[in-house]
């Protein structure tokens, strides 16, 4: 029994205790850190996280070294921690406590066992074993040649005898010794070397002659199969990987439209291609929503791969956390995926195959949102997503997603030695063919038999052409109130599209359609926003007079019911229910009478949907890795935030509010030369006006406001104070867990690009640091400017 005389010191102790509850699925890993109070969070996340992480190696350690049977008092979880210290981070235990002593004693039998885990004797794949992936970047170079440039150097081919033994194949893999390599069975210009073989200083690697890109991602652009010369459209393109192996499967010839929101990220896929020699991707930089065949036309091939939880990324962060998941933001997601995947099968009329992938293994990402939309869909079918592949697949969807299930396909960590994904495809049915999962088809389901089926090529191009200007003639007898609620009626049911799932969906087979008709038309001004930029038919500008009053009312009513958010789906139903009723009395919910303003208000609305539904997702992705330690930081904050609510009116607290203020113009006015002098005079005057008089000033300006807008400058003043105060404090003090994502994104960016879709969130975060600034900055100018400029 152990006397404890020299306690086990804090950290360990803490982290231990973290650890196991984490295992225990008793929180998630930031919150337990944040409710330890321990002074060094950093300390102990990184430590936690790296046991976590080597869960399975430790798990291996202990079994062969029988320390835990040998030592049956020894906390398992204070051993994991410690060996963890010991063998991968510090190299060294702190302190003479008797566990820390027992495990020193422990240090040779235990680095004896490391040596095994580097020879594979342990069995189970993580990062440490996954294998390395090479795509042959065919653009420039030959599967071949490739090979026999690699046997130059004294790799060794070992070769696959039979393609349809994937048992032998997946042993064959993780037999591979140091100097061998193997080609994949499924991709053939993907090569498999050994886990962890060091390719980034490869002059092949250097001359973008080859890729490092797992299997799992390259198996989209695959199984697409885009025949060269085809137009293809890559709808979440960034940062590259697929959209390179698109390319290349075009063998340049043809065109991919790689679209995408972010533009730093969208740099990186063209520089990606630049290196690579791609000549046939054209980016685009805008919200996929927002594009359409006008944009990229005659597309043929599709890809969605959209922004997703990754929670298939062997050795990512979030995997630490796996019996945590965040219900809510893979509901957002899911949101976002099901909206994207019909705008795919909506509005590209002459595209023929589709293909949907995540990098997710959670259901809700994949099949739930297959079968929302396949029940949708009319003009296309769901087929086999392995039939593409030329050997033997064993992962797919759940059965209890019926035949849904067994059409689509997963990879998963632990059998196919690559990371999880999923992958779907739909193809467009030919004539005579049907969607049977249409679920007011009468051959699926139980919900009518009214359905409509889509079945020739005059249909297809009726329901997909764009724009339908006649959608737009405004009907002569529609009054004002009239239309004001049909369009409150659409944005209630646009805020709903996002909650709309599969039991809403089956309950009757009359609402689908609405539902369905409101996505179409929602969709279809997506399409109208790209006609507002450019030709749109005369008679609808005309128009135009009226619509900023609609458009800002509409937006309003649009807010609103965003901050409402938290409402059940069932209430946010029945209020539409209840909307919908009544414009069904006034004869409003035909879609031919749908105006023109109404449609244009819509339009405006959706595109703060849209943008609002990505935002909530990066939102919340941003919120997952800033609040992780800044909880504390941010609870002080909180109180210190009401006491200055509370003391409002202080002289002093506004003055010294004012001066932190001009701070921010001050760097703005630095930064942006071209407004610099009249930013100057302004600020300069009412630096001075406001610090020597600011109780006048605040006087000033309410009765001002009062005419204008109802603004406590002092409320407004303190609110951008305190953003700009929380970003410094965040600039000075370290993100424990920036450390962490910084590996990673370095890892990613510069080194191993497949797991670039990793980095998603934690690249988008700065992009967002950066615009809060800039909206602060402008926040202030605007406050000066309307106080002092008469
Ligand atoms: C999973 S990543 C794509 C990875 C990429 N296909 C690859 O293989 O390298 C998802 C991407 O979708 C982009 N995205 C998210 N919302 C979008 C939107 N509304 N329109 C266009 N792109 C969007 C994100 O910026 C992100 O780059």
């Amino acid at each position: 029994m152990f006397e404890h005389s020299i306690p086990v010191p804090r950290l360990y102790r803490s982290a231990a205790k973290i650890a196991e509850n984490v295992n225990n699925n008793k929180g998630s890993l930031k919150d337990l850190v944040y409710q330890t109070k321990h002074p060094n969070t950093k300390a102990i996340y990184a430590l936690v996280a790296e046991t976590l992480k080597r869960n399975k190696e430790l798990e291996f350690l202990l079994k062969r070294s029988k320390l835990l049977e040998k030592e049956p008092r020894f906390n398992p979880w204070v051993a994991r921690v410690l060996i963890t210290e010991l063998l991968w981070r510090k190299k060294k235990l702190a302190g003479e406590s008797k566990p820390v002593k027992t495990i020193l004693a422990y240090q040779q039998i235990l680095n004896a066992h490391v040596v095994d885990l580097h020879n594979k004797s342990y069995p189970d794949v993580d990062k440490a074993s996954k294998p390395r992936f090479v795509r042959i970047n065919t653009i420039l170079i030959s599967v071949s040649d490739a090979i026999d440039s690699f046997r130059d150097e004294g790799w060794k081919l070992v070769h696959q005898k039979d393609a349809k033994d994937y048992d032998g194949f997946l042993e064959n893999i993780s037999n591979l010794v140091e100097d061998q390599f193997m080609v994949d069975i499924h991709i053939p210009e993907l090569l498999i070397f050994p886990p962890n073989t060091e390719f980034h200083a490869h002059q092949a690697y250097k001359d973008g002659l080859i890729l490092l890109q797992d299997k799992a991602s390259c198996l989209p652009a695959h199984i697409l199969k885009a025949e060269p010369g085809s137009i293809v459209l890559d709808m979440c393109a960034a940062p590259g990987m697929k959209t390179s192996h698109l390319a290349a499967k075009l063998n340049n010839n043809g065109k991919v439209y790689a679209v995408d929101l972010d533009t730093k990220r969208l740099k990186t896929l063209e520089d990606l291609m630049q290196k690579i020699g791609v000549t046939c991707v054209e980016t685009i930089n805008k919200d996929i929503l927002q594009i359409n065949n006008i944009h990229c036309k005659d597309v043929e091939y599709i890809l969605v791969d959209p922004s997703c939880s990754g929670s298939g990324i062997v050795g990512r962060l979030d995997l630490l956390e796996p019996a945590v998941k965040d219900v809510k933001r893979i509901q957002k997601l899911r949101g976002f995926q099901i909206m994207i995947l019909k705008h795919a099968l909506r509005r590209f009329p002459n595209a023929k195959k589709v293909v949907y992938s995540t990098c997710s293994i959670y259901p809700e990402e994949n099949e739930e949102v297959i079968q929302e939309v396949i029940t949708q869909i009319k003009n296309y079918k769901l087929v086999d997503a392995s039939s593409v592949l030329k050997g033997p697949w064993i992962n797919f969807g759940s059965d209890k997603y019926g035949d849904i299930g067994k059409f689509c396909l997963y990879s998963k960590p632990e059998k196919d030695m690559c990371n999880g994904f999923f992958i779907a495809v739909f193809e467009r049915l030919k004539d005579g063919e049907e969607n049977k999962y249409l679920v007011s088809n009468p051959h699926y389901g139980n919900t009518g038999s009214n359905g409509q089926v889509f079945k020739g090529t005059e249909e297809r191009k009726k329901s997909e052409s764009i724009p339908d200007i006649e959608a737009y003639n405004e009907p002569k007898n529609k009054t004002k109130k009239q239309k004001n609620k049909r369009k409150k009626c659409t944005n209630i049911e646009d805020q709903q599209i996002i909650n709309i799932n599969q039991e809403e969906s089956k309950r009757n087979g009359h609402k689908m359609e609405n539902v369905n008709n409101n996505d179409d038309s929602k969709d279809d001004l997506a399409q109208d926003n790209f006609l507002n930029d450019g030709d749109r038919n005369p008679k609808k500008k005309k128009k135009k007079k009226n619509k900023p009053e609609l458009e800002t009312e509409n937006c309003k009513e649009n807010r609103k019911l965003e901050t409402k958010n938290n409402c059940s789906d069932e209430e946010i139903r029945m209020k539409k229910d209840k909307k919908k009723q009544r414009n069904k009395n006034v004869g409003d919910l035909n879609d031919d009478n749908v105006d023109q303003q109404i449609e244009h208000s819509d339009e405006i609305c959706m595109k703060k949907k849209n943008k609002t539904e990505f935002e909530a997702v990066k939102y919340d992705k941003d919120q997952q890795l800033e609040s992780c330690y800044n909880d504390e930081i941010y609870t002080k904050k909180d109180k210190k935030k009401k006491k200055n609510k509370t003391v409002d009116l202080n002289e002093k607290n506004v003055e010294q509010k004012l001066e932190r203020s001009d701070e921010i113009c001050t760097t703005n006015v630095e930064k942006k030369k071209k407004v610099k002098t009249r930013n100057e005079v302004i600020g300069e005057n009412a630096d001075q006006i406001m610090t020597e008089n600011p109780k006048d000033c605040s006087e000033i300006y309410t009765k001002k406001s009062k005419k204008k807008k109802k603004i406590n400058p002092t409320d407004d003043l303190i609110e951008c104070s305190e953003i700009y105060t929380k970003k410094s404090k965040k600039k000075k003090k370290i993100n424990p867990t920036d450390d962490l994502i910084e590996q990673m994104v370095d890892q990613s960016i510069t080194s191993t690009q497949d797991d670039y879709a990793l980095n998603d969130d934690y690249v988008n975060t700065g992009k967002k640091h950066n615009q809060n600034t800039n909206t602060v900055v402008i926040i202030l100018q605007l406050l000066k400017m309307q106080i002092y400029v008469p």
